[in-house]
């Protein structure tokens, strides 16, 4: 599991590590691996031209430190301070020390370096990228060089991923103690690049309980259920799924094709579209009356192209099993009918949905992610599982569990159909016994997982064949020695 905490959480860990160890060693772990990261990142040090964009606070001090190990290695160094006469005086000392120098044209310098390192603004940074940061910001962009940003890209909101101005896209992004949640929700997560965490032996004092957690391979292995010796397909939980319509029937097909391979002993689909499902899935239970006369189920789910099927939505959530709703369920549910349940509601809506059920613009969802998450979750009493290139899962606890973010997506997923898929996935979770937050964040892991794998290499890919390349994720979470793959192409 990998964790981020807020700032807040972060100043106060600093704050008791600190008060045991020597002034300034902190920051002295911190440069020193920042440092090796650069080098790194150059390959040889000794020649390289390095550029440090430095702001007014600690953030810009890490750098300066950094820039200074570099110049004694034999990197040509020079800062930028953004605000002169507020740089940290000793970490410019240190770099004038080692053979640094404040950059005589900052445009030169970047013009001409191998690396800029992001100093410009860290954890204590709010408001964006000001006027006099931005054409520095874009020119080390243009440049050849490669970006590092120190601790957070500068111009992005740590605890909330959001940002408001312009920012500074980094190709790699050393952070230190934890990551921020900044460095795993979009938007702010797009100009991080990589994330390299250094350890500065802030562990031990962070809460138990962070902000965020992004599931890894070994989470979700530990999540998924096992069929025991004892078990028959109704002890390993049926899900019932209303979905599509005679407009739509291959919703219908799509969410029972990911319901088949989330761990539920039997399938069971009711609806319109079950001449189709039958047709493909002679394994799935179907019929076409109510989804109340269907018989028992261990959870629903209901809602991709569904059309106006109100009265669906309406007895599914009058249910006491789990419920996932997705799609135009989303659309014809009734707030009341969500939180005056009893058992768990997970809804899955993408930005639209979102917005539409918050009631303001999809803009807002999009810029506001982690808020918007928190807030559905709250409002409607029920676990959101909000779409997107960083998918969120919100609980309904008021923050007493932290908020899961799917690191296992793929651009290629935004293809029709993958999420009516996600939605029979995860409500066979549900349906096997998993909670909806472990359910919710389980399914959007091993759907990103299947699409990773059904694109490798840079193929597109469709609805059918996420489902169908579910079993290799499955085998791929489990597999000890598995490695995740990396992050994919953009298409
Ligand atoms: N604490 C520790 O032990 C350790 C901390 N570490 C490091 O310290 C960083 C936090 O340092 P920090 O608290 O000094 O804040 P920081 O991010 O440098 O920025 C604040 C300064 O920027 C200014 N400013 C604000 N907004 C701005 C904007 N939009 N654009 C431009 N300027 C803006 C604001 O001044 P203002 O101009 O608003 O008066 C203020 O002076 C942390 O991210 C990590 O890198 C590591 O060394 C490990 C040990
Ligand atoms: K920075």
């Amino acid at each position: 599991m990998r964790s981020a905490y807020t700032v807040e959480a972060v100043r106060h860990a600093e704050a008791q590590l600190m008060a045991r160890l020597p002034e300034g060693a902190l920051m002295q772990r911190a440069a020193a691996g920042l440092a090796a990261a650069c080098a790194r990142v150059l390959g040889r040090v000794y020649g390289a031209r390095v550029v440090l964009l430095v702001g007014s606070g600690a953030n810009g001090g890490d750098a300066l430190f950094a820039g200074a190990r570099l110049a004694r290695r034999g990197a040509g160094v020079t800062a930028v301070p953004l605000a002169p006469g507020r740089t940290h005086p000793a970490g410019l000392a240190a770099l004038l020390k080692a053979g640094g120098a404040v950059a005589e044209d900052p445009f030169d310098a970047l013009a001409g370096a191998d690396l800029v390192v992001d100093g410009i603004t860290g954890i204590g940074g709010h408001g964006g990228l000001r006027p006099d940061a931005v054409p520095l910001a874009r020119a080390a962009r243009g440049s050849n060089a490669v970006v590092v940003a120190v601790d957070l890209p500068s111009g992005v909101e740590a605890d909330t991923g959001e940002v408001p101005g312009e920012a500074l896209r980094a190709d790699l992004t050393v952070t230190f103690g934890t990551h921020k949640p900044a460095l795993l929700v979009d938007p702010a997560r797009e100009y991080a690049g990589a994330v390299h965490l250094v350890d500065i032996g802030l562990g031990g004092e962070l809460p138990s309980v962070p902000a965020l957690e992004a599931l890894q391979h070994a989470d979700v292995a530990r999540m998924l259920p096992l069929p025991a010796a004892e078990s028959d397909k109704y002890r390993r939980g049926v899900v019932g799924v209303v979905a599509g319509s005679a407009r739509y029937p291959g919703a219908a097909v799509l969410a029972v094709a990911g319901a088949l391979r989330g761990g539920a002993g039997a399938v069971r689909y009711v609806g319109p579209g079950a001449a189709a499902v039958i047709a493909r899935f002679p394994e799935c239970l179907v019929s076409t009356g109510r989804p109340g006369e269907a018989g028992r189920v261990q959870s629903w789910v209901v809602g991709p192209g569904i059309g106006e099927m109100r009265e669906g939505v309406r007895e599914v959530l009058a249910s006491d099993v789990p419920v996932l709703v997705d799609a135009d369920g989303l659309r014809l549910l009734e707030a009341s009918e969500v939180r005056d349940r009893t058992a768990p509601t997970l809804l899955t809506p993408h930005a639209g949905e979102a917005a539409a059920l918050l009631g303001c613009a999809r803009e807002e969802v999009e810029a506001g992610r982690l808020a918007a998450a928190r807030e559905l979750a709250a409002r409607y009493g029920a676990t959101v599982l909000l779409k997107g290139s960083t998918t969120l899962v919100a609980a309904p606890d008021g923050g007493r569990s932290p908020v899961r973010v799917n690191p296992m997506g793929t651009p290629w997923l935004a293809t029709a159909g993958s999420g009516d898929v996600l939605s029979g996935l995860a409500g066979s979770l549900l349906a096997a016994g998993l909670g909806a937050r472990d359910a919710g964040s389980a399914a959007a892991y091993l759907h990103g997982l299947a699409a990773r794998l059904a694109s490798a290499r840079g193929v597109p890919l469709t609805a059918q064949e996420v489902a169908a390349a579910l079993p290799a994720a499955w085998r791929g979470v489990r597999d000890p020695h598995g490695d995740e793959p990396p992050e994919p192409d953009r298409p």
